[in-house]
């Protein structure tokens, strides 16, 4: 059957991202697979609003967004990062198509907090637009913004909307690429690791900063169907291997199944 996979860059790893990756999206979109990326940018926002004189405040991962800072996101997302992006699969032959959730309604967004401003979160995907742009055969690469009934755009943490575009496409896999081989616990990486465990590191901190978006989104999906969930490293070439990085499970598993040596930092 026709598989679906939504694959989000995250900004940590857009700079040094394998060359296998790329290689990866044109063997999967060729062979038939639906490919959905999404893509962060954290770096390159903090980076423009520095220019601007600007300091940037995030609070549980998600960057506070008054109005220049929202100019600055929709430079760097739409602009700057998503036609990078673009431009590095299609000299790898693949048919991206560079979008952000403002165009077509793609996201529509409602503000999730007064204190953090302009910051969204998801109320609706417009299905119908993706599946149009999936079966003209195109693998769209998306900016994570959203927009309002009045035409109000919002910065949206791109984890959350990859894992809502996921779950509305009822997508077979999600993988987070970062640059991280997983969720670390004690110096190593988890191979496996379940919902009430994700809390818990949350909790004692084990868990901090763009990760909490990361696992929240990652629970969010698991309860919502999608079968394959998983942290990868995308500086790696193996990032696509099944296996790679950390699965997240339904069941009680074993945590401490170590993949890799996490090198002192
Ligand atoms: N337990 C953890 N395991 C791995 N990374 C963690 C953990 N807690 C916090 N992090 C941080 O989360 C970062 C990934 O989140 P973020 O920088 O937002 O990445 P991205 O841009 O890929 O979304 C890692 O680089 C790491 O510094
Ligand atoms: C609300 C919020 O925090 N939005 C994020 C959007 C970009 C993003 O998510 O980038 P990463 O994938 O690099 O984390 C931000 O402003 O940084």
């Amino acid at each position: 059957m026709e598989q679906l996979v939504v694959l989000k860059v995250g900004g940590s790893v857009l700079e040094r991202l394998h060359p296998a990756f790329f290689a990866q999206c044109f063997e999967a979109w060729r062979s038939g697979t639906k490919v959905v990326i999404v893509h962060g940018g954290g770096p390159a926002i903090s980076e423009l609003m520095e220019k601007q004189g600007k300091k940037p405040t995030f609070v549980k991962g998600r960057r506070v967004t008054d109005d220049e800072t929202l100019s600055l996101v929709q430079m760097a997302l739409a602009g700057q990062v998503n036609k990078q992006l673009v431009t590095r699969l299609i000299k790898q032959h693949v048919a991206a198509i560079g979008i952000s959730g403002v165009d077509l309604e793609l996201l529509k967004a409602e503000q999730v907090e007064p204190e953090l401003g302009y910051v969204g979160r998801v109320t609706d995907v417009n299905v119908d637009a993706l599946d149009q742009v999936l079966s003209q055969g195109w693998v769209p690469v998306i900016a994570s913004l959203g927009v309002d009934e009045s035409g109000q755009v919002y910065n949206i943490n791109a984890d959350e909307a990859a894992a809502d575009i996921a779950i509305a496409l009822g997508a077979d896999q999600l993988v987070l690429l970062s640059d991280v081989d997983g969720i670390c616990v004690d110096g190593r990486v988890l191979e496996k690791v379940s919902p009430p465990s994700i809390e818990r590191y949350i909790q004692t901190g084990v868990i901090t900063g763009g990760m909490i978006p990361k696992v929240r989104s990652a629970l969010q999906s698991l309860y919502k169907g999608i079968s394959v969930i998983r942290i990868v490293n995308g500086v790696h070439a193996d990032a696509f291997k099944q296996g790679a990085g950390t699965c997240i499970v339904n069941e009680e598993v074993i945590e401490h199944g170590v993949v890799s040596n996490v090198p002192p930092s």
